[in-house]
């Protein structure tokens, strides 16, 4: 039981974790606090903060669970105020997307053994943004990647999982580089490759004709180029090394493509796409089998 959480970041990430703890009766008091009254407001009136506070120093008072949700750029800004308020036994954690960049802010803030920090990111989300988009079950039977380090208290470690296991997610532990690197191939490309292409088609003379016969195949791929620029912006700066590594990778498999295409070697896309759909059809039957994580 925790008995007052304080979400930095009210949206659909601090937002859907706030109405699951709630449904849950999991935490006496949900406070919230960012630099947008308006945006607060409209969280306490869907029932999903008891209150909010625009000053920092104040929100933390007495808070024993502190989240960071809100985009990356604006984790390191919030913490020297964080640490000036920050009641000794409370317990901070993130539920951002890449993990290298908040664990360095923190360091840099409150020093190389701060033992109340634990890193974490829970692996959901939609396209939508804001409060408004929250709902209690976003994270049933997802992933939620915990990055603790060497010096994290496992006393609060144990407490993150459990706010986390309320939601009915499901925990996993992995050094804050592998994370990185793993997401950066998983969601941080996609990403790219989604506003890209849009972007691309964007700067053609058809573009009209383009976006008037696009079909499933088109709105199935560009689904995310509809997620909020801010957010992405800030996850392809945060992880710089790891997303420039696959984006590489992927510009070399995809001049290998376009060779085979040039030379007409029909027999080499079909090995390269068979073994494409073999996987992608394999990863969807695990998930159908009811693995965790979609
Ligand atoms: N959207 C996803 O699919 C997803 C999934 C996992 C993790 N994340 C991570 O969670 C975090 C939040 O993402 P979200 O989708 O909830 O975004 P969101 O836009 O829905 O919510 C972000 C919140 O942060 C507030 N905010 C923005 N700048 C601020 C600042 N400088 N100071 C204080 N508050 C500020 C906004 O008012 C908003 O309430 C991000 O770090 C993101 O990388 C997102
Ligand atoms: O489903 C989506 O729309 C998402 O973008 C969610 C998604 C992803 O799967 O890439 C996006 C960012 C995260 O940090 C975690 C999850």
């Amino acid at each position: 039981m925790i008995k007052k959480l304080v979400i930095f970041g009210v949206g659909l990430i601090g937002g859907s974790l706030a109405l699951a703890l709630r449904e849950a009766g999991y935490c006496q008091t949900i406070v919230g606090c960012s630099r947008n009254a308006a945006h607060l407001q409209k969280a306490v009136d869907l029932g999903v903060i008891d209150g909010f506070t625009l000053n920092p120093q104040e929100a933390v008072q007495d808070a024993d669970m502190i989240l960071l949700a809100v985009p990356m750029g604006a984790m390191g800004k919030l913490l020297p105020q964080i640490k000036q308020a920050m009641p000794a036994d409370a317990i901070l954690t993130d539920a951002g997307s890449t993990k290298g960049s908040v664990v360095a802010e923190v360091e840099r803030v409150f020093g190389k053994d701060f033992a109340r920090f634990v890193p974490g990111h829970p692996i959901a989300g939609r396209e939508m943004s804001g409060v408004e988009a929250a709902i209690p079950d976003l994270y049933a039977n997802r992933r939620v990647i915990l990055t603790p380090l060497p010096y994290t208290d496992p006393d609060a470690v144990v407490a993150v999982e459990t706010m986390w296991k309320v939601t009915g997610a499901v925990l996993e532990s992995m050094p804050v580089e592998l994370h990185d690197q793993v997401l950066a191939a998983t969601s941080h490309l996609p990403h790219v490759l989604a506003f890209s292409l849009v972007d691309t088609l964007l700067n053609l003379p058809m573009r009209e004709a383009i976006f008037r016969y696009a079909a499933g195949g088109f709105r199935d791929f560009t689904r995310i180029a509809s997620s909020d620029p801010v957010m992405w912006r800030d996850i392809c700066l945060t992880n710089k090394t790891a997303i420039l590594e696959m984006i590489s990778k992927l510009q070399a498999d995809l001049s290998e493509f376009a060779a085979l295409i040039e030379q007409q070697d029909g027999e080499g896309l079909h090995t390269r796409m068979s073994r494409a759909k073999q996987a992608r059809d394999s990863y969807i039957t695990y998930l159908e089998n009811g693995k965790t994580d979609k």
